[in-house]
């Protein structure tokens, strides 16, 4: 079912259009990272979710309700910011049950909550604390605390960990997925880090300038991107993009191969590379992407006058020539035989 849904949403500061029309589903339970280059439109995304900035137009629902012009508070979300935004002069407890305190909850069902979000996030011992006194990785757990007593439908994210060093990043990655393992509720994260995006996404929505690129499994981009844009901006060390002509009557095309796919081949000059091809349906070999210039995925079989020849499955082998400037003839595929004998 669906959780959350963006119609058409836009956003403009003044003339500056910044969403550009975005259309998105989230299911219930799922986990879903914005990723994409610094000021693409993340985070403002994730504040038109939240109700802190207004869409200049298009709908928003969350839980089967029309929340377009519903108050933040109103929304069923807790937000967990990159700055913690804890209150300094109040206990880990009292920051904890703010949100709880402020709606004028009973007493006993603030310290029930705030009990059992502390046992969630190991920080029973700590509830007696003042911020200062505690590390970067407590401080955001506290954080991440006072979003769970809200019980929201959808938890939001923005860039939680950008201030933690990289090992205490690594820490709060598991948690977190561990916490929506548990949790089961719907969470939205925004990154720019796209280790965080593949290794705790269940969905991916890729945005570039204002529009989303791409939306998929952490594998389906890896394995499928739809853009030259996605291809290079997923993986890490990042895809290579060439453009030349394989084909005269293709004319000038943009091809991708993956560093972590290229071998040293023993003659002189040429490039030997690897690719796995797991299923019937994988459209081609993992490690060669072919771009028409209108940026769309090529996978028509017909299309591929070069790769056709290559088995459905199994284990194959190409050659790449490196010529001085264009890839004249880029991807040689072994001949049907040779990867027959392969898999056999
Ligand atoms: N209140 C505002 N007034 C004017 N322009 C804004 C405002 N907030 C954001 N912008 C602009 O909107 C664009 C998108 O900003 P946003 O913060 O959403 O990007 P982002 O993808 O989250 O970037 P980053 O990864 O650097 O945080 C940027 O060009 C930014 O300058």
């Amino acid at each position: 079912m669906a959780e959350l849904t963006l119609t058409r949403i836009c956003k403009s500061f003044g003339a500056l259009d910044v969403i550009k029309g975005i259309d998105l589903e989230v299911r219930s339970g799922e986990f879903v990272v914005f990723v994409g280059p610094s000021g693409c439109g993340k985070s403002t995304l994730l504040r038109i979710i939240a109700g802190l900035e207004e869409s200049t137009s298009g709908k928003l629902t969350i839980g089967g309700k029309d929340v377009t012009d519903a108050e933040p508070s109103k929304r069923g979300i807790a937000m967990v910011f990159q700055s913690y935004a804890l209150y300094p002069h109040m206990t880990v407890a009292e920051n904890i049950g703010f949100g709880l305190s402020l709606a004028r909850r009973p007493k006993s069902e603030i310290e029930a909550k705030v009990r059992a979000a502390a046992e969630t996030l190991q920080l029973i011992h700590l509830l007696d604390r003042k911020p200062k006194a505690l590390s970067g990785g407590q401080r955001q757990r506290v954080a991440i605390g006072r979003a769970i007593v809200r019980d929201p439908k959808v938890f939001l994210f923005d860039e939680p960990l950008s201030n933690l060093d990289a090992s205490l990043r690594a820490q709060m990655r598991l948690e977190i997925a561990e916490l929506h393992t548990r949790l089961k509720t719907t969470m939205i994260y925004v990154t720019h880090d796209q280790v965080e995006a593949m290794t705790m996404a269940d969905k991916i929505v890729v945005l570039n300038g204002g529009r989303v690129e791409q939306v998929g499994s952490p594998m389906e981009l890896y394995r499928k991107p739809a853009t030259p844009f996605v291809a290079g901006f997923i993986g890490s060390p990042k895809m290579n993009l060439y453009t030349g002509e394989v084909a005269q009557r293709f004319g000038c095309q943009t091809y991708g191969i993956r560093p972590e796919h290229i071998r040293l081949s023993q003659a002189k000059g040429a490039w030997q590379g690897r690719s796995d091809i797991s299923s019937a349906s994988a459209p081609m070999p993992s490690s060669i992407w072919m771009f028409r210039k209108s940026a769309k995925w090529w996978c028509g079989p017909k299309e591929r006058p070069l790769l056709q020849r290559v088995p459905p499955f199994g284990r194959v082998r190409w050659k790449a020539q490196r010529t001085d400037s264009a890839f004249s003839r880029l991807v040689e595929p072994e001949s049907e035989k040779t990867c027959l004998k392969k898999l056999a």
